[in-house]
């Protein structure tokens, strides 16, 4: 009996499609695949070669630069919002350690962030993560813009990206300790619109299928992995699966992660276009705040392995 062969998101690659007018067949073929994976999975694997293998090098080098400062000055990195700043040194994820950049692609918002981390400045930190992120915004906007053809709702696109605020998290998981759990981040769904992850070739994500199966995903250097999150299954009344994940290191050397989550700005309903209810398909969810929501999320705290989203304003159908 042969092992079974590594588990593969399927792959879609954007390489030709982040342009005005991309070749019609291989939008529409792209656009089936990523729905279709976005309806099963949750989620799916993208290739992007816009975003060059020597700028993903950079971003890393850097993102090992700050982690690698001390932790005062790591926690300077504060923010008014929950998750958004400085988190590590947690007793029950003592591998984890994350930090936040809001509105990534505007020069200003990451000049801040350097410099109060390096107030001697870092221009290669700062250049590096602003260009990356831009490109990683263009990438979520690709992404909706075929999700929004897929449900006939491309009149709400703009509007709906307007509605959009983004987050550039970057991410550390150092090596367990013998005695120590391997668990470098615990199941959970995002509560974001949609997510886009990439690591440093380090594996360590698992999915968990519909099926409630846990596969562990493993993700081809320069890859990126685009992720569902539970405001983008309300706002599909259901059509999108936000999958639980969560990462484990069975690696022997540190992990790094950046993601790019899209979230509802605070202050805007959130709600699914009338088009996405019908007979077929009730209301799933109350019209939230995505404010008031994480309000509550970090007040109540999410069970394991429960819905955020889903506790808070699910519909009984
Ligand atoms: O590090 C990763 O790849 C996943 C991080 C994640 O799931 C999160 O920050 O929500
Ligand atoms: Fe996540």
């Amino acid at each position: 009996m042969g092992s079974e062969p590594p588990f593969q998101l399927p792959v879609v690659d954007f390489s030709k499609l982040n342009k005005q007018n991309p070749d019609k067949l291989i939008w529409e073929s792209a656009k089936t695949k990523v729905f279709k994976a976005l309806q099963e999975y949750g989620c799916f694997e993208a290739t992007f070669s816009n975003i060059s293998p020597n700028l993903q090098d950079t971003v890393f080098d850097e993102v090992q630069h700050l982690f690698d400062l001390p932790l005062e000055s790591k926690q300077k990195n504060t923010s008014d919002r929950e998750f958004h700043g400085y988190i590590g040194q947690i007793p029950f994820m003592p591998l984890y350690e994350s930090m936040g950049i809001d509105s990534p692609y505007i020069p200003e918002k990451v000049d801040k962030f350097t410099n109060l981390l390096w107030p001697e400045g870092n221009p290669k930190f700062s250049n590096s993560i602003q260009t990356y992120s831009k490109k990683l915004w263009e990438l979520d906007g690709i992404v909706k813009k075929m999700v929004f053809e897929e449900l006939n709702l491309t009149k709400y696109l703009e509007e709906h990206l307007e509605a959009t605020n983004y987050h550039l998290k970057v991410m550390k998981y150092r090596v367990a300790e013998p005695n120590e759990s391997t668990m470098g981040l615990d199941s959970h769904a995002d509560t974001s619109i949609l997510t886009i992850l990439q690591q440093n070739g380090v594996q360590g994500l698992d999915i968990r299928t519909k099926d409630g199966d846990w596969i562990t995903v493993t993700v081809s250097p320069n890859s990126f992995v685009i992720m569902v999150g539970e405001s983008f299954s309300v706002l599909s009344n259901g059509r999108l699966h936000a999958p639980f994940h969560r990462v484990v290191m069975n690696a022997n050397r540190t992990r790094l992660s950046v993601g790019l989550f899209s979230m509802p700005k605070i202050g805007t309903i959130v709600k699914p276009p009338e088009e996405m209810v019908d007979d077929e398909h009730p209301l799933l969810f109350k019209p939230f705040d995505y404010g008031e929501f994480m309000d509550y999320f970090c007040m109540a705290g999410v069970k394991k392995d429960t819905y955020g989203l889903k506790t808070y304003c699910g519909l009984k159908v």
